[in-house]
């Protein structure tokens, strides 16, 4: 395992049983863990040893109580802190009964980089609706992260999605809401609290100093100066002004449509949308394998692939590891920027 000058290892959830987590994950210990950061796994062991021999994979699986104990596993076997909640192997095909085991594999890394046995979590799908009809009721892990910390310690985080890839890194500033709901729920204060918290977090943990914001439009041209639609001009310019009054670099309303080929590209380090499909279009059509989902605002590192449970390919080995590996790459990244600068800073933390 390489040095990777973390102290704690990283905590990887699997994801739905449904879905291609475990596929995944059991992919990337076998080919990949030597070029990784150290991780150990939250999920159940049965569940990775089924779907191991589906695959017609080998595992070693080393069952631990604590992250440390993941350092000192004989080499070549894969580190997995048990579920209370036990599931079963479902590739393909969702089960109310795993559900319990998927939130606590999230709800217990979460509590472990809190307290600092780890250095970051990095979650495998879930899928949503499953959740949803076992009582969940966070749209994602990025608004129940926030809720886990808020819970832990006390004060509210307004959590940001961000997708970043070689060539692009998007946020959206609403998130996952019915698109009717969007321009009700897109108030400069949230542009304004989203674009500082980008800037603080790609300072403390992307280690980019004074990140350039390009700030899209909500309407068609970005409103046509209020022809077609007005709160590019009554919402999001007065936060751009704002921003740019507070020394951050931003920059718009600028057209969605324009905004996202090479050359406009070259001007920014970060696309702020307004709405989810705004941002993950063209973040996963320019590159699904290599994008990462990451969440900010946080005052933990939390990184995820950015496809969804694959649930139509889960156990037949066709997965591809890539956003996976690149999720578990840049959280070691984030936390080993963190730990130089000394801080887990974040503009809410
Ligand atoms: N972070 C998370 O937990 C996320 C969860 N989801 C959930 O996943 C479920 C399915 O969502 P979809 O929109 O269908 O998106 P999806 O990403 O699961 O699948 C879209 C298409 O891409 C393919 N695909 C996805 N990942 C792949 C991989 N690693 N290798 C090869 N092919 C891959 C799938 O086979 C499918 O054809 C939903 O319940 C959704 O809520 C979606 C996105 C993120
Ligand atoms: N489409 C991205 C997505 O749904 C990820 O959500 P989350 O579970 O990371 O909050």
């Amino acid at each position: 395992m390489r040095d990777f000058a973390m102290d704690a290892p990283i905590a990887v959830t699997l994801g739905d049983p449904s879905g291609v987590g475990p596929d995944i994950v059991i992919a990337i210990h076998g080919d990949h863990r030597a070029d990784l950061p150290a991780f150990f796994v939250i999920g159940d062991p049965d569940v990775l040893a089924s779907r191991a021999r589906r695959l017609g994979r080998d595992l070693a699986i080393a069952m631990i109580h604590n992250p440390a104990e993941a350092h000192g596993v004989p080499a070549g076997t894969l580190p997995v802190l048990p579920l209370v909640n036990r599931q079963s192997d479902t590739p393909g095909r969702t089960d109310p009964a795993n559900a319990a085991g998927t939130i606590e594999a999230i709800d217990r890394a979460t509590a472990l980089v809190l307290e600092g046995g780890a250095a970051a979590v990095v979650t495998g799908p879930i899928d949503k609706k499953a959740l949803y009809d076992a009582g969940f009721h966070h749209p994602g892990h990025t608004e129940y992260l926030a809720h886990l910390c808020q819970l832990r310690l006390g004060r509210p985080f307004t959590p940001v999605m961000l997708l970043t890839g070689p060539d692009l890194s998007c946020v959206p500033v609403t998130i996952h809401i019915p698109i009717a709901e969007v321009p009700a729920q897109l108030t400069a204060e949230l542009i304004e609290t989203t674009c500082r918290i980008v800037a603080a977090d790609y300072r403390a943990r992307l280690g980019i100093a004074r990140p350039r914001l390009a700030i899209a439009g909500l309407n068609p041209h970005a409103g046509e100066k209020g022809a077609i639609g007005t709160e590019d001009e009554t919402v999001i310019r007065p936060a751009v002004a704002r921003l740019r009054a507070a020394g951050i670099d931003a920059a718009g309303p600028l057209p969605a449509d324009t905004m996202f080929h090479p050359l406009a590209r070259a001007h920014y380090d970060v696309a702020v949308c307004m709405y989810h499909d705004q941002a993950l279009i063209p973040a996963k059509t320019l590159a699904f394998d290599q994008t990462v989902n990451a969440t900010l605002g946080l005052p933990i590192i939390r990184t995820s692939p950015d496809h969804g449970t694959a649930a139509d390919i889960a156990g037949s080995g066709d997965a591809r590891p890539d956003s996976f590996l690149a999720a578990i790459r840049l959280a070691g990244r984030m936390a080993e920027i963190g730990k130089s600068a000394g801080s887990t800073v974040t503009a809410n933390a």
